[in-house]
């Protein structure tokens, strides 16, 4: 089941706020089975975060498989994993995938950019248990163990969000695409194995059955904390009312009145006055 946005799991709440001492945001993966739009998101979100003063670069963690699928289909192969075998197309994919990270982070600590990486680390165990001969989403394997252990050296990224999608919607979206395809069982052990994952409880996962501007707008509501504070806009000054005609007469009434009764008073004091030498 794909939890909807209301349930995604936010990377803070509100009864923790981390504005004040959150570090900075250094590195976003985007994980998910195929076409769960990792590669749409990443892009979205590294311009989003640009344009809001956040540097922020897409970067694609690939493990080679789509490279090695277009090879085959030249060579009259189904797949990568009809060209190389089932093994050795982990391994390769396995060792890719690692270069790649690694050269994201050394390009994150060059560049000092926010790395919005397209896919890591845990994209591979995933694989692993998903291309395993009988799939057992729950098993860790020795090709698994063996992962693990050479993935380690990389850090955890900041936020890792899981964009869980229909494999159903994810397959329709492959199709469209149009250069790959993926069968509908691969796509269900790969999110059955993304579930049973042990980093599962720290995604952020996000439904990603919506339109992609709705996906957006939840990666951006989890990342707030990091997000510039908007600049208070000043309140408009009102300008002064320009009085109306009525209250300037009335006014205009009230001072000749006052005037006319001070002249009156003036007269009458005068002449007691005079009267009185
Ligand atoms: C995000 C998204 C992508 N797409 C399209 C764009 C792509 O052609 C295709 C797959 O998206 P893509 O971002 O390539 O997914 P991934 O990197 O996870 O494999 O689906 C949609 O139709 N709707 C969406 O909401």
């Amino acid at each position: 089941m794909v939890p909807d946005l209301e349930s995604a799991r936010p990377a803070f709440d509100d009864e923790h706020p981390v504005a004040a001492t959150v570090r900075p945001l250094r590195s976003v993966a985007l994980v998910g089975i195929d076409g769960s739009g990792k590669t749409t998101q990443a892009h979205e979100l590294a311009h989003a975060l640009a344009a809001r003063g956040l540097p922020a670069s897409y970067r694609r963690n690939a493990g080679g498989r789509r490279w090695f699928g277009r090879l085959a289909t030249a060579l009259g192969r189904r797949d990568g994993e009809h060209l190389l075998g089932r093994k050795a197309m982990l391994f390769v994919e396995s060792v890719l995938r690692w270069l790649a990270i690694l050269r994201t982070l050394l390009r994150r600590t060059v560049t000092r950019e926010i790395a919005i990486m397209d896919r890591y680390a845990v994209c591979q165990y995933a694989s692993i248990r998903a291309h395993a001969k009988t799939p057992r989403p729950q098993r860790l394997n020795r090709a698994e163990r063996r992962a693990r252990l050479a993935y380690r050296v990389f850090p955890r990224p900041d936020v890792t969000f899981l964009l869980a999608v229909d494999p159903a919607v994810a397959h329709d979206r492959i199709e469209r695409r149009g250069y790959d395809h993926e069968e509908m069982s691969y796509l269900r052990a790969a999110t059955a194995a993304y579930e049973a994952l042990p980093e599962y409880g720290n995604f952020v996962v996000v439904d990603a059955n919506g339109t992609p501007e709705q996906v957006q707008q939840a990666l951006l509501a989890h990342l707030r904390a990091w997000l510039p504070a908007p600049v208070p806009v000043p309140a408009p000054r009102v300008p002064a009312e320009p009085r109306r005609a009525g209250a300037v007469l009335l006014q205009a009434r009230a001072l000749l009145l006052t005037a006319v009764t001070l002249a009156a008073a003036a007269s009458a004091l005068t002449c007691q006055l005079v009267e009185g030498f």
